[in-house]
Parts: C-alpha cells; sequence; structure tokens
C-alpha cells in the first residue's frame, strides 16, 4: 500500500478522534489511548473493526429513508473512514445505491439542506485570482481529484454547488472499488453560479447566487483552475465530471495532452458500454460486425459510446466509414443526418449519410423520428442517454423486438426515475427476449418463471479501475487505448461469457476483483502506449496489489 502523507499522522487527543483519516474510535487500543492522550475520551470498551461495523449496520438499518441512509454514511466517512469503507465493502450491494446513483442525486438536489461538514475543496467565480491559495489549504498529496461544475447532474440538469455530491459519491467508489486510498482523493466543485431558479431562490442555497458564467469568462476559470492543480499536484489524475456536454468536449479535447485527465461521462460511459455490449453479443453467438445500433441520446455519454463502438468495429477488420454506417445515432430534433444544419464539428462524424436512407417509410416530415428509426433501421442494439423518463415506449420496443432474435436495450439514463425503460416492462414488451443492462440499480425480475439479474451499465465498472492502472503504472497521460484495454477486460469479467443466460456483468460483490482485473490491463496498456513511468510490465500486477488499500487498522 502507498502510505498517504498525512499532515500530521502523530496528530493528538481530540484532534485525532475529529480527523477522519485517522480516528478509529471505539478501536483505539490502550496503548495508543496512551500513546496519543486519548485516556478519558472514549468509553472504556474496546471494539474490534469487526464489532464496530456491526454497530454502525444497525444504526444504518434502523434509518428510515434513503436519504437518511445516505446521510448517516456521509456523517460516518467524516467521522471514521476505515469504518465507512469496512462497512461499505461488508455491504456493497445494499450500501452502494445509497452513497452513489441513484441516491446521490436525491442528495445532490437536497445538498443545501443536508451539508453537515467540510469535505473537498469549492472553487467559486469570485474567488477564481485565489486558485493557488485555496489548493494550497489542502493539507496532503493528492493521486485523483474529481471534478465538477453541477450543470448535468445524472438526469438531474444544473444544480449548483450541490453538485458536489457527486465527486464525493464518484471518490468513495474509487476507494471501495478500485482501492485508491481516501487519503489521496480530492473532490472539488467549480462554482460559477447556477441556472436553476429553485436552488437560487432557497434561503438555504450554499452557492454562489449568480447565473451562471459562460463564454470566455468559464474558459479562462477553467484554464486558470487546470493550471492551479498542475502547479499544486503535477501528477494528480484529474476526473472532469457531470458538465453540460458541449463544455465537456472542449475541457477534454483541450487538456487531453496537457495533463493525466479524462472526461467520465463520455470515456468512462464509453468503455463500460462497449464491453457490456460486446459481453452481449458474444455471449448470444453473435458478430460484432453484425450488428445495427440505436443510440438515443447524442451527449457525452451517446457521443462516447458510439465513437468507442466505432474503434472496435475498425479493429475487427471495417472501414471507419463502413462502421459509422452501422449506427443510427438520435438527439431531441431526431435522427443525426448530413443533410441536418445544426450539427457541431463534434456530432457531423455521427450523422448518417442521407443516401443510405433512400427508401425509408417515415411518418414524420422534416425529421426523422425514433420510431422511424427504429422501423426502417431494424436495429439489434438500442442504447439510451437522454435522461428522458420512458423514452423507449411499449410500441418502438416491440416494433424493435420483432426484427430481431435477442435485442439488446441498455436504458443508461441516471437515477432511477430517468431511465428510459424499466426492465419489467422491456422483458413483457419483447416476452423475455431482452438482453438488458441499466444505468441505475434494478432488483431481478420474474418473467414467465425466470428470474432476470438486471445488470448496472454504469461507469462505476470503470472509472475505479482506470485509477488504480494509471496510479500503479504511473501514467502521465489518459489515452483512448487504456479506455479500450478496459472494455475489453471488463468484458473477459462478463459471467455471460461462460454461460449464456448469466447476467452480463459481475455482481457488485466482486467489482474489486474485476476492477483489479481491468486495472491490470489498464496499466499494461499505458505502458504500451509509452505514457507509463513504470516500465517493467512484469512488475504490474505487485504494483497493483500494493496500490489497493484495504479498509482496515
Ligand atoms: N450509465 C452510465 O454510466 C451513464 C454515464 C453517463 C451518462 N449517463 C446518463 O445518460 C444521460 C445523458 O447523459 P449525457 O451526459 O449524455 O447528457 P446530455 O444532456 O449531454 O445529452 C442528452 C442527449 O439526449 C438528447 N435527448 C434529450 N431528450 C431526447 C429525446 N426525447 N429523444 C431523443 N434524444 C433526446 C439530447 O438532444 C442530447 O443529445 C443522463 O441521464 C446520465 O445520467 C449514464
Ligand atoms: O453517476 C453515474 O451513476 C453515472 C454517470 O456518470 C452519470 O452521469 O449518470
Ligand atoms: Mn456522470
Amino acid at each position: 500500500m502507498t502510505s498517504p502523507v498525512l499532515s500530521d499522522p502523530e496528530k493528538t487527543g481530540i484532534d485525532r478522534i475529529e480527523d477522519p483519516l485517522l480516528n478509529k474510535g471505539t478501536a483505539f487500543t490502550p496503548e495508543e489511548r496512551q500513546k496519543y492522550r486519548l485516556l478519558g475520551l472514549l468509553p472504556p470498551h474496546i471494539d474490534s473493526l469487526e464489532e464496530q461495523v456491526v454497530r454502525a449496520y444497525d444504526a444504518f438499518s434502523a434509518e428510515e429513508t434513503d436519504l437518511d441512509k445516505h446521510i448517516f454514511l456521509r456523517e460516518l466517512q467524516d467521522e471514521n473512514e476505515t469504518l465507512f469503507y469496512r462497512l461499505l465493502l461488508e455491504h456493497v450491494a445494499e450500501m452502494m445505491p445509497i452513497v452513489y446513483t441513484p441516491i446521490v442525486g436525491k442528495a445532490c438536489e437536497e445538498f443545501s439542506h443536508i451539508y453537515r461538514r467540510a469535505r473537498g475543496v469549492f472553487v467559486s467565480y469570485p474567488d477564481r485570482e485565489l486558485m493557488d491559495d485555496i489548493l494550497s489549504h489542502v493539507d496532503r498529496e493528492i493521486d485523483v481529484i474529481v471534478v465538477t461544475d453541477g450543470e448535468r447532474i445524472l438526469g438531474l440538469g444544473d444544480q449548483g454547488a450541490g453538485g458536489m455530491g457527486i465527486p464525493i459519491g464518484k471518490l468513495s467508489l474509487y476507494s471501495l472499488c478500485g482501492g485508491i486510498h481516501p487519503a489521496r482523493t480530492l473532490p472539488m466543485l467549480l462554482d460559477l453560479g447556477t441556472n436553476n431558479a429553485e436552488r437560487i431562490d432557497d434561503p438555504r442555497y450554499i452557492g454562489w447566487r449568480h447565473e451562471r458564467i459562460k463564454g470566455a469568462e468559464y474558459d479562462n476559470f477553467i484554464e486558470q483552475f487546470v493550471e492551479a492543480v498542475m502547479k499544486r499536484f503535477p501528477n494528480v489524475l484529474l476526473q472532469w465530471e457531470d458538465f453540460a456536454s458541449v463544455d465537456a468536449e472542449r475541457i477534454l479535447k483541450k487538456y487531453r495532452d496537457r495533463l493525466c485527465t479524462f472526461n467520465d461521462d463520455i470515456q468512462g460511459t464509453a468503455a463500460v458500454t462497449s464491453g457490456t455490449i460486446l459481453a452481449a453479443i458474444q455471449s448470444a453467438g453473435g458478430k460484432l460486425a453484425d450488428q445495427r445500433f440505436v443510440m438515443l441520446g447524442a451527449g457525452s455519454a451517446g457521443v462516447g459510446i458510439t465513437g468507442q463502438l466505432v474503434g472496435s468495429i475498425v479493429a475487427s477488420g471495417k472501414s471507419e466509414a463502413e462502421a459509422r454506417d452501422m449506427f443510427y445515432v438520435i438527439d431531441r430534433n431526431g435522427l443525426l443526418h448530413d443533410g441536418r444544419t445544426d450539427l457541431d464539428e463534434v456530432l457531423m462524424p455521427l450523422a448518417q449519410k442521407q443516401a443510405n436512407l433512400a427508401g425509408w417509410d417515415c411518418d414524420t416530415k422534416g425529421s426523422i423520428s425514433f420510431a422511424d428509426v427504429v422501423r426502417n433501421a431494424k436495429p439489434t442494439v438500442l442504447v439510451g442517454a437522454t435522461g428522458q423518463q420512458g423514452a423507449f415506449t411499449e410500441a418502438i420496443i416491440r416494433e424493435m423486438a420483432s426484427h430481431t432474435e435477442r435485442p439488446v436495450i441498455f436504458p443508461l439514463s441516471n437515477p432511477t426515475s430517468h431511465a428510459e425503460a424499466i426492465p419489467a416492462d422491456l422483458l413483457k414488451w419483447t416476452d423475455g427476449k431482452a438482453r438488458i443492462a441499466t444505468g441505475s440499480p434494478f432488483d431481478p425480475v420474474e418473467y414467465n418463471g425466470k428470474t432476470h439479474v438486471i445488470s448496472q451499465c454504469n461507469n462505476s465498472y470503470i472509472f475505479p479501475a482506470m485509477g488504480l492502472g494509471i496510479l500503479a503504472a504511473k501514467a502521465n497521460r489518459v489515452t483512448d487505448g487504456m479506455f479500450t484495454a478496459a472494455a475489453e477486460a471488463l468484458k473477459e469479467c462478463s459471467p455471460a461469457l461462460a454461460d449464456p443466460t448469466a447476467p452480463l456483468l459481475p455482481p457488485l460483490s466482486k467489482i474489486r476483483d474485476c476492477a483489479r482485473h481491468i486495472g491490470i490491463a489498464v496499466a499494461r496498456q499505458a505502458q504500451q502506449d509509452g505514457v507509463a513511468q513504470t516500465t517493467v510490465a512484469e512488475e504490474l500486477e505487485k504494483r497493483i496489489d500494493q496500490t489497493m488499500w484495504t479498509p482496515q487498522y
């Protein structure tokens, strides 16, 4: 394990108890109670970590609502990180949805009301000249930053400073799933205002009450931020999260060659989705080259997934033009095609050739609707990344199922209330044939006497493992190849490859093993791409295991 550099590992008395990275609560041993001047500050009984986990689980279970459970776990995290992660590790399937998607969405909406204690760093627009000072207040070395500006939080839109819930949740998974030491992670919120009237009008709102800063001022702020980060933490991995699509694409392009950075909504989502789709196709005995893809939603997720899959198809022997012909990408104005004049340089390459649409029978005039696309293109794979609840309608799904034996259908939008369809409906409308994976967690579904376990196709299978691989290899850039390696390694973890009736992805209880497998593949690819500082291939597995932190005293 890399030893975290703490400000003062020798803290004593109440300072030690109040530091969540050093606190052991009732588990401080008699010797430690002497050494750190804790005698009398704690009750006499000495617990083991296991006993503390049982007590914490009882208290967690007594909380009534999921938001109360989230608040409880966040408070525990701020009190004692070792106990927090140990509890999560022992109840991962039950607790991941509470600290992460979907409940973290509610926590962002309610952030100003449930705010308790400082965690992470806020940089607000009025403080833009003070970024160096602000970062100097972080009293330890940091390996991973997750940053958001809060503008597109899951499918919930602009949450302003409340968006801080997302970096906190994502970094919890870095430690839980990827084994990154919590002391070496830093959640950050760039507060450039909010256009969410409900937040601005809320007297409890904790953010900067101002409409969003945009244009050149926004870009200058981001530049100042990146420069300050590179100065304070030159080797850090910087993950961009939940920015509006236009900003996400522009920022990634501008900075990906300047530091070790990636955008999770574009690249992490692309890797998890393509890895899961590849597993679905391979387990059904199909070929990638024979598929027809419909992508509903052309934002960060839709664009990233399409690009990643096009890459895989090209690698399997087709030309890029042939690969692109296999994709029908739809945004809120209908099918993207080269006759449209509203597409920017990011969307133009995703546009279908109008020549390929000759002879299509369309109900709509002007734009080509989702229903028109499904009826004419007869997709085998359908991915939803719109943030629009119910966008996969019964009629469209029945139409899709009438053309294909094993429709692959992924409603990826989060949180649960924004899913394009719910698995029970998809199974009903396809008579149990659909191969489903969802962005948010869903319970298994019984259909015609068979239980369908619904895998969660969420970038949480990728980003903690990317972090692990990057840190173990000491990579200084994040290449496309590293995401392709991650997607391939995720596919290898799919239980469906050995048993076509098994779930597409490993259960959450195996997510650490899966992260280790992906982390090794990512680190190896970083070496092959010449971006790793460690060059000895044989050492990688050892380095991965040394990097992975396990919560214990
Ligand atoms: N499962 C995952 O790992 C994962 C990862 C990233 C994003 N997501 C989810 O995907 C959703 C979209 O994220 P994004 O970053 O791409 O957002 P975005 O706002 O950038 O993009 C949304 C896209 O959907 C299109 N759209 C909206 N309504 C539509 C409709 N009715 N029909 C067709 N297209 C429509 C928009 O035109 C846009 O192209 C969010 O809900 C997010 O939570 C899930
Ligand atoms: O946060 C998630 O659950 C996945 C993804 O990054 C999203 O924005 O929806
Ligand atoms: Mn996201």
